[in-house]
């Protein structure tokens, strides 16, 4: 995760200790991963993998294998447990705001002629900020269920339409 190199003046040959790709990816204040490593390799997600030779076993679709380990799906985990909520809803704004920085600056194109947007099942508005900051003109609402919008960002131009749990 760290680069080491020996500091160039220092005769003595010290080692310097810098940021590599991946990790200059993991501090900041934008574009910062963080939050979706905190997701992936928290208790919850990974303690999810040890039943995968369990769950491969099963007949397919279902259950998932979250809700093999867990009893229950994600979203239902999500609309009781406050702190995980928070915790996954974070890790997909981080990754939503991470994707869409590239796609306003590299596929602007895909964005033109549009006027307004819906983002359904768009969290907290990440990826419905990051396209009305690139492009003013366009209207831009968030679906989501109404926990997940009563956390969102207020003062922002991005209209949220809550709708009730599943
Ligand atoms: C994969 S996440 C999408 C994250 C989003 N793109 C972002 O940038 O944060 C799926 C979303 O679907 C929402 N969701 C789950 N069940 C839903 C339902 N029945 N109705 C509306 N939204 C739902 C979740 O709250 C979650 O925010």
């Amino acid at each position: 995760m760290f680069s080491a190199s020996k500091h160039p003046i220092d005769a003595g040959g010290k080692l310097v200790y810098g940021l590599t790709p991946a990790s200059r990816l993991l501090v900041g204040s934008t574009l910062n991963l963080s939050p979706l490593l905190n997701l992936m390799l928290g208790t919850i997600y990974v303690s999810s993998f040890f039943d995968l030779g369990r769950w491969f076993q099963h007949e397919m679709p279902d259950p998932t294998l979250f809700k093999m380990t867990h009893g229950r799906e994600i979203w239902d985990l999500t609309d009781h447990d406050a702190s995980f909520s928070k915790l996954f809803d974070n890790a997909l704004a981080a990754d939503s705001s991470f994707i869409m920085d590239i796609m306003v600056n590299k596929c602007s194109d895909i964005f033109q002629g549009i006027s307004s947007l819906v983002d359904v099942d768009g969290g907290i508005g990440s990826a419905a900020q990051a396209i009305i900051k690139a492009f003013p003109h366009v209207q831009c609402s968030v679906l989501d269920l109404s926990h997940v919008v009563a956390s969102a960002p207020i003062g922002t131009k991005v209209k949220y339409i809550a709708v009730g749990s599943a």
